[in-house]
């Protein structure tokens, strides 16, 4: 790019938080922006920071991030990101002080709500910022309905209120609550009050669209002092072939994809952070087995702790499967997903997977983890009715009759129809004229300060 052209773009500077699930949707969001003529700069942090050479249209900025091994290495997500909050705020700033002297004024700082020690910063360069969340409205909303029930006394919960409903969200049941897996509630209360807090930003940019959630993001906008901007599902912003993915896909699962009927293959994968049980890998590969229907499941490396995947898989079957299935460490999972012979996928509910799940039409059996996951879950099976979770202790068995419902089975035709149908409603949503376009158009208005 013409270097004195790219400096006379008004500059737009992209704070995500250092995980695949949130890199992803900021990285699409600077897509979008960049496409209407905004510059891109994206200050990451040391860690997990995102491949520069994928993304020669954009600007990075690596700041110090502080994190001690042991934080780093525990994997404890609440830890890292109290962590990344305390530590990176003064390198932000420092960092955002020499944006600006180096590449003229910024129009705008954007920061995933996880990162909210960016507000602070923007702030005292008197720069407007903006907030991106990457999850959805309901998980927003289960989260102020988790601090609802602290203010009444009523939160941790009792089991044997588990099966019921939510009062302030019908919808969900309190199992469904996006609900901390650390025993650190006084930390996770924390970290969801400041991440659902506004403080002095000036907008919500939001990761979700109408079609899935309109009547939950209307209660929403009016309890919020500021607007509200559902332009997603953000994916689609970014080339289907474009990725910020921190691990390297194994694209031979495509050329495999290629050999295959339509809508013959299962599509099996557990984003980037959940971790495996060992007695689930095994339970999976039996119902993958017997539901004699086509495979590609990725394992990510370290997902199942402390093994070896292939010593966990039932005796014999890779033999069985032969070329029935394709096992690769990471995918390409846009594309996957897009791929005419995929016809459904067992998911762990990540929100980016579930939207772009939804997006091609392709229903999913749930298998949730943690957080918002669960929220997603409930939301795919019971009220948007595109998919079956499978809730109890994972069971050979039950993994294949769910895998044929939703794959042949006449009883999941109702659910692959209307997973259908949703593509088309997302479609709609996102072309001209269409909620996401409009709210997008919004966006770039209200951006003009
Ligand atoms: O083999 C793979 C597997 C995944 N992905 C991509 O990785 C992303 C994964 O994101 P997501 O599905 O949201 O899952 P997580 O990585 O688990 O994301 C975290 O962040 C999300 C956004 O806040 C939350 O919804 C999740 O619960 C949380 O675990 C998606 O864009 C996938 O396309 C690949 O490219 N290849």
């Amino acid at each position: 790019m013409d270097q004195n052209q790219g400096e006379r773009k008004p500059r737009v500077v992209l704070i995500p938080c250092p995980f695949q699930g949130h890199i992803n949707p900021m990285l699409q969001l600077g897509a979008a922006l960049h496409s209407k003529g905004y510059s891109i700069t994206i200050v990451h942090t040391q860690y997990n920071s995102p491949n520069p050479s994928r993304h020669p249209e954009f600007d990075f900025q690596s700041i110090q991030d502080g994190l001690a091994e042991d934080v780093i290495d525990s994997g404890n997500l609440l830890e890292i990101i109290t962590g990344l909050n305390i530590k990176c705020k003064h390198p932000f700033q420092e960092c955002l002080e020499q944006i600006v002297l180096r590449r003229g004024q910024v129009t705008c700082v954007i920061y995933d709500d996880l990162m909210y020690f960016a507000e602070a910063a923007a702030n005292n360069l008197e720069l407007p910022s903006i907030i991106l969340r990457t999850i959805n409205a309901a998980t927003f909303a289960s989260r102020l309905a988790i601090m609802h029930l602290v203010e009444e006394g009523r939160f941790p919960f009792q089991d044997s209120a588990l099966g019921e409903p939510v009062p302030d969200l019908p919808l969900l049941r309190f199992k469904d609550l996006p609900v901390s897996k650390y025993n650190a509630q006084d930390k996770f209360l924390k970290l969801i009050a400041e991440a659902c807090h506004t403080r002095t930003s000036s907008a919500v940019v939001w990761n979700t669209i109408d079609c899935l959630e309109q009547p939950l993001l209307a209660q929403l906008q009016k309890q919020c002092p500021v607007p509200i901007f559902p332009i997603g599902p953000m994916h689609k912003y970014a080339p289907p072939s474009s990725s910020s993915s921190l691990l390297k896909e194994d694209t031979n699962c495509i050329s495999w994809l290629n050999k295959q009927p339509e809508k013959s293959v299962l599509y099996v994968s557990f984003g980037s952070v959940v971790s495996i049980q060992e007695t689930e890998i095994a339970e999976m590969a039996r119902g993958l087995a017997n539901s004699e229907q086509k495979f590609l499941w990725v394992i990510r490396p370290g997902s199942i702790l402390g093994s070896e995947w292939i010593e966990l898989l039932p005796k014999g079957f890779l033999e069985t499967v032969g070329q029935r299935g394709c096992i690769v460490k990471w995918a390409p999972q846009k594309q996957v997903l897009a791929h005419a012979a995929v016809g459904g996928f067992l998911t762990h509910c990540g929100w980016n997977s579930t939207l772009e799940s939804i997006a091609e039409g392709v229903p999913m059996i749930c298998r949730p983890n943690f957080g918002d996951q669960l929220v997603n879950a409930r939301y795919i099976s019971h009220v948007w009715g595109i998919g079956l979770q499978l809730e109890s202790k994972l069971d050979g068995e039950e993994v294949a009759r769910a895998v044929r419902r939703i794959m042949v089975d006449e009883k999941g035709e109702e659910i692959r129809v209307r997973a259908k149908s949703f593509k088309k409603k997302i479609e709609l949503g996102m072309g001209r004229g269409g909620s996401s376009y409009n709210a997008l158009n919004k966006l770039l208005e209200f951006m003009s300060f």
